[in-house]
């Protein structure tokens, strides 16, 4: 088994951060084969639905994997990575097929940005969820903060990020960032309540969603936010925090 696993049946394509024992984060391999895989799903006429979930029963994802991405300690070299990553998560943002993030488990960090990258939002009812940038001195660095601003109200995306606090399902729910909660079961019955449709008419409403978004201008906020996050990336705030998990 890889990293990341895809899983294309029954009109849907299930793509798996099978990272477990580190609660799914996001490591150099892991954005390389995520990148694949949805190229893969886009040539793929038996996939009409994308599903990204986390492999284990504690975590949808972790976010950065904090022991790899420690090692990073200049702005370049930040912009570098999270430039990456973000590039995989625009063309999720904007993937032309209708996409869900199904949260199977905790959601942190990057793993919200990736989230937040999804069409849809469906949780297990005991998950914690946060934005936790800021409690490492950094900002998202993926997009996530651009991509709120676009799934949220400004004013609830702003207190979500500043805060940098965790939150719940429930929370989520009111929020508007989570859109149901449901266990495995029901979700998956949910899902076929879209993939009855022909993928041609989920294609055009998908294109119905995107068309509400100004492409160039998101990418350019993607970059200042890379830019903020690489800047921030420098900081001793930043370094202490990460060597703290490090070293727990
Ligand atoms: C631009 C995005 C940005 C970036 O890339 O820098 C970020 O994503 S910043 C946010 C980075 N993520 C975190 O700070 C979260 C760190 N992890 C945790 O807070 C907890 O692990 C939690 C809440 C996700 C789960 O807690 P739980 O008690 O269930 O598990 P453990 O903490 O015991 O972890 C189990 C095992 O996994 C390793 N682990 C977990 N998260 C990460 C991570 N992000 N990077 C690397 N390794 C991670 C943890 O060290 C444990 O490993 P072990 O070898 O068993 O000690």
């Amino acid at each position: 088994m890889g990293k990341v696993e895809l899983r294309i049946e029954n009109d849907q394509a299930w793509i798996t951060l099978n990272r477990p024992e580190k609660r799914n984060a996001i490591d150099y391999e892991v954005i390389d084969l995520l990148n694949e895989k949805l190229d893969v799903i886009q040539t793929r006429s038996d996939a009409k639905i994308v599903i990204i979930t986390g492999a284990g029963n504690d975590a949808f994802c972790s976010g950065g994997d904090l022991s790899v991405f420690h090692q990073i300690h200049t702005k370049t070299d930040a912009r570098e990575m999270l430039l990456k990553m973000a590039n995989v998560l625009y063309k999720l943002f904007f993937f032309p097929k209708p996409t869900v993030a199904y949260l199977n488990g905790t959601a942190v960090g990057g793993g919200c940005e990736i989230a937040t990258a999804c069409d849809l939002r469906i949780a297990e009812k005991n998950i914690k969820l946060g934005f936790i940038q800021g409690k490492l001195g950094i900002t998202t660095g993926w997009g996530g903060s651009t991509y709120l601003m676009e799934r949220l109200n400004n004013q609830e995306a702003i207190q979500l990020l500043m805060s940098a606090n965790p939150f719940d399902a429930n929370e989520g729910i009111k929020k508007g960032f989570i859109q149901n909660i449901y266990d495995r079961e029901n979700f998956e019955q949910w899902i076929t309540t879209f993939t009855r449709q022909p993928v041609g008419v989920l294609m055009a409403y998908k294109q119905r969603l995107l068309s509400q978004h100004d492409r160039p201008k998101l990418y350019k906020h993607v970059l200042e936010e890379i830019e903020d996050c690489s800047t921030l990336w420098e900081t001793p705030e930043h370094h202490e925090a990460v060597q703290r998990f490090i070293n727990k």
